[in-house]
């Protein structure tokens, strides 16, 4: 890579970050414990943890006091129609953003509190490599990230060479998601990230979510793609007029409603049809 600094990304929104808070619930839990009850405390700490989060942008509010705790190794899809929060939300877990009221709190039992994040858009800086791009995020972990293995877990080995703006947009956005894995974190937070990619691709990237989660990987996205959410997801999460109106298991949604499938199911559970305006 000719010049590490000039490869400074497009986008303000960073892909992985330490946590600046203490794990407040982890001293609190272990004050006077033994090692084994502060063991099983860790265990049962949430990976990452959402409190009474509300946010308005001017007139329009956006959340009304959400809450959203998710463990390490699950896969929370987060749906809702367009306009609905999602994106904002999932910006307040990734900490990109502070909502008007809330917390936020990250912290994984091994001690790896860091976030990836993959925004909506991801940008990157032109005239550079998928391999230089990775390598200048790369910079900022302390362990050897293995480059060439992250591109290949995304599917783009075979682009490692080509410049980031001849990618196609759905490579693009696999980008984004290697760059969201650099530096192992213990939460992904991933903004739509089978937008854009074809079917084949899709599956790739819900094996991708399923193997993160195997691994310990706390996971949160949100998608239109319903099918795959339904089969991949542990919670489904809808979010309509700034709250959650169903929380589950997706099979238990679906059912909540007497639907066949979680598509169906999300016709009835979301009260607007169109772009909300609210
Ligand atoms: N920076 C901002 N300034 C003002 N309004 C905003 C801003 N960001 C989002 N909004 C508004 O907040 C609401 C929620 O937007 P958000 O992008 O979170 O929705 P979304 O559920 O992710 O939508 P989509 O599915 O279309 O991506 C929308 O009404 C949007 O216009």
């Amino acid at each position: 890579m000719a010049d590490r600094e000039s490869a400074e990304p497009a986008t303000d929104e960073p892909t992985t970050m330490s946590n600046p808070e203490p794990t407040t619930t982890a001293e609190t839990d272990s004050d006077e414990s033994t090692g084994e009850s502060a063991a099983a405390a860790a265990a049962d700490r949430p990976a990452i943890a959402a409190t009474d989060l509300s946010h308005a942008f001017g007139d329009v509010r956006v959340l009304d006091g959400v809450s959203l705790s998710v463990a390490p190794g699950e896969i929370v899809a987060l749906v809702g129609p367009n306009g609905s929060g999602k994106s904002t939300l999932l910006r307040f877990l990734a900490r990109v953003r502070a909502p008007d009221e809330g917390t936020v709190t990250i912290g994984a039992s091994d001690g790896r509190a860091r976030v990836g994040y993959l925004p909506q858009q991801p940008g990157f800086r032109a005239g550079f490599s998928a391999t230089d791009t990775l390598e200048f995020y790369a910079q900022f972990v302390d362990d050897h990230v293995d480059v060439a293995d992250v591109l290949e877990r995304v599917g783009l080995a075979d682009a490692a060479d080509r410049r980031v703006d001849a990618l196609s947009g759905g490579m693009t956005r696999l980008l984004g998601l290697g760059r969201a894995l650099v530096g192992d974190p213990a939460v992904v937070v991933l903004d739509e990230p089978a937008s854009g990619l074809d079917p084949g691709m899709v599956e790739r990237l819900f094996d991708i979510v399923s193997d993160l989660a195997d691994a310990g990987v706390a996971v949160v996205l949100s998608s239109h793609n319903l099918g795959p959410v339904e089969r991949t997801a542990d919670r489904v999460v809808v979010l309509d007029g700034g709250r959650f109106v169903a929380d589950g298991d997706p099979r238990a949604v679906v059912e909540s409603v007497g639907a066949a499938d979680l598509q169906t199911a999300f016709g009835d559970l979301v009260a607007t049809e169109e772009v909300t305006g609210r």
